[in-house]
């Protein structure tokens, strides 16, 4: 049976001969599946290859052990896409949780990886697949759903110009990091803010500018190897002069992508952070600039357009540090809302299987959509989107430091329905309603409700991309997607025809 199938597998095509390039092409197109559109087959075909069988039939029969073999340790080295893992995470959480004695440092993820690759590896097939298959799934946008979510949905007006939807300006980017600025300055761009500026070190900004020429780069930031000890103070007043001059211009800042960890750049930051907050510019913290801010909590303490998008790492010594504990799984829901409290009413947007959403008053929660595969830089995504979520959410008096109150705490878990309906559908009509007249008070906390527009959004980008990339899911592929994403929540098209309606 596997034999006829391989068989059935190469092309028909009788102008092929045994030339090794004749071979290896027919080796290419037996291993993508190209030749048999027939799913079954090609479903066995794949498990045939898996299982040792890849080969023609003369072949398999002297090679099969070495084949069953190399393909064994495949699969056995081959960490799942493990929806509870996080990034950089080499471990199976499986694993994890029966060897109390490992932990997620460094040497542990390498033994975890070197145990797995013995053979000692836990995989529960079908329950991985069963978790897999609901991911990518996801929790589908139900057509009432969708026409809820267009008809509400703010035109791209044609009377607006250059400039309106949101002018950002991300600042981080270092010798070692340069993608990471680049990936929120691009996200950005992408959902709809009309102009992205970074921020950078000197060496970073040609490599930035090469990967976009729709960036504007900044070359003003320096680290500590290039400035001498007499001039760090001229310096660094020179730095933050620089980034003060734009920043009335700026709807938001993102502070931290790729920023790295230099004590005199940090310290820049710090003031430039400092400014920010002076000018009541709304600022989302991610990455280094989260390490920043966790040892000089004064940065943010009390500011409510402060928003923090801490990954499991960065929420540990958050915790850690404000809270003086551990984290507590638990009652993670309950933790978030102490330490938003604690940190005097920021927003925290916990990253993580489910990204949990707390300003101090109120915790909510996303899990809709979402990849199992966690590659750097997504959280990068989001936080670029954020900025333009947050300021969509806000109109430019909004902007100028308005607290906003909420009186209940409650838990809210974000199934679609109530995402459209009580964030989406909400933060677009009062953006409209606010844009166009400003007068209302809102109701609810837009930072919140931009960390759920956009949270919901980045996972649907994963998600999709998922479904093509699988296991090459990149975080560029990711960006790529995300105007697909938007596009399939909120169709420019149907959002036209109304605008022409009207
Ligand atoms: N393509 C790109 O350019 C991308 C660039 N990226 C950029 O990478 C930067 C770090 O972000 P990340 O997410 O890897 O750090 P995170 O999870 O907090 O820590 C993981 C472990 O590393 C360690 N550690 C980190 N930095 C350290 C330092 N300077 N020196 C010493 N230790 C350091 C850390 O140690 P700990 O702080 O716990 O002591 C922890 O054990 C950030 O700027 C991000 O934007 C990403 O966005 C991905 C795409
Ligand atoms: N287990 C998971 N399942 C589904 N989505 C997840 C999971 N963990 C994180 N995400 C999503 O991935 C995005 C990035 O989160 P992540 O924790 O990877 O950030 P990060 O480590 O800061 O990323 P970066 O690599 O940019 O530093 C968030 O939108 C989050 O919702």
């Amino acid at each position: 049976m596997r034999i006829h199938c391989m068989q059935q597998s190469i092309p028909s095509s009788c102008m092929l001969n045994s030339s090794a390039i004749i071979r290896r092409q027919q080796f290419l197109i037996r291993a993508l599946g190209g030749c048999c559109s027939h799913q079954t087959h090609h479903q066995f075909r794949m498990q045939s290859m898996f299982s040792g069988s890849g080969l023609g039939a003369d072949a398999v029969q002297p090679k099969k052990g070495i084949e069953a073999d190399a393909c064994g340790i495949l699969r056995l080295i081959t960490p799942p896409l493990d929806p509870t893992r996080y990034k950089g995470q080499a471990g199976d959480k499986a694993m994890q949780d029966n060897s109390c004695m490992l932990n997620s440092s460094a040497i542990a993820r390498r033994q975890q990886f070197l145990i797995r690759a013995l053979g000692g590896y836990y995989h529960n097939q079908t329950h991985h697949q069963l978790r897999m298959q609901s991911m990518i799934s996801g929790s589908g946008l139900e057509d009432d759903d969708l026409g809820n979510l267009r008809s509400i949905t703010r035109p791209l007006d044609p009377t607006r110009y250059m400039g309106h939807t949101g002018k950002i300006a991300v600042i981080g980017g270092c010798r070692e990091y340069t993608g990471a600025p680049y990936f929120s300055a691009i996200s950005a761009l992408r959902i709809g803010a009309d102009l992205s500026h970074v921020f950078c070190t000197k060496d970073a900004a040609p490599i930035i500018k090469g990967y976009s020429p729709e960036l504007i780069v900044h070359p003003v930031l320096e680290e500590s190897y290039s400035v001498r000890e007499e001039d760090k103070k001229s310096i660094s007043e020179r730095v933050v002069a620089e980034v003060e001059k734009w920043m009335e211009r700026f709807d938001c800042l993102v502070v931290g992508p790729g920023l790295g960890r230099d004590p005199f750049l940090l310290d820049c930051v710090s003031n430039i952070i400092k400014h920010a907050r002076h000018s009541s510019i709304p600022i989302v913290i991610d990455a280094d600039g989260l390490f920043l801010v966790t040892n000089s909590l004064d940065l943010v303490s009390g500011y409510p357009l402060a928003i923090l998008t801490p990954n499991i790492n960065e929420y540990k010594r958050l915790v850690q540090s404000v809270l003086n504990c551990e984290v507590n799984d638990h009652d993670a829901p309950g933790q978030l809302l102490s330490l938003a409290k604690r940190i005097g009413g920021v927003t925290i947007l916990r990253k993580g299987k489910s990204d949990l959403i707390s300003d101090g008053n109120k915790v909510m929660s996303v899990s809709m959509y979402g990849s199992p595969r966690r590659c750097g830089g997504q959280g990068d995504i989001l936080s670029g989107r954020q900025v333009i979520l947050n300021f969509l959410c806000k109109p430019s008096t909004e902007r100028k430091g308005v607290l906003f109150n909420e009186s209940q705490c409650s838990l809210f878990s974000i199934n679609l329905e109530s995402f459209i309906r009580d964030s989406v559908a909400v933060f677009v009509s009062w953006a409209h309603q606010y844009i166009s007249s400003a007068k209302e008070e809102l109701g609810r906390n837009p930072t919140v409700l931009g960390c759920i527009a956009g949270s919901a959004l980045v996972r649907k980008a994963a998600s999709l991309t998922f479904e093509n990339k699988r296991r090459s899911t990149l975080t560029g592929d990711i960006i790529e997607c995300l105007g697909r994403s938007l596009e399939e929540i909120c169709p420019v098209s149907c959002v036209h025809r109304s605008l022409l309606d009207q």
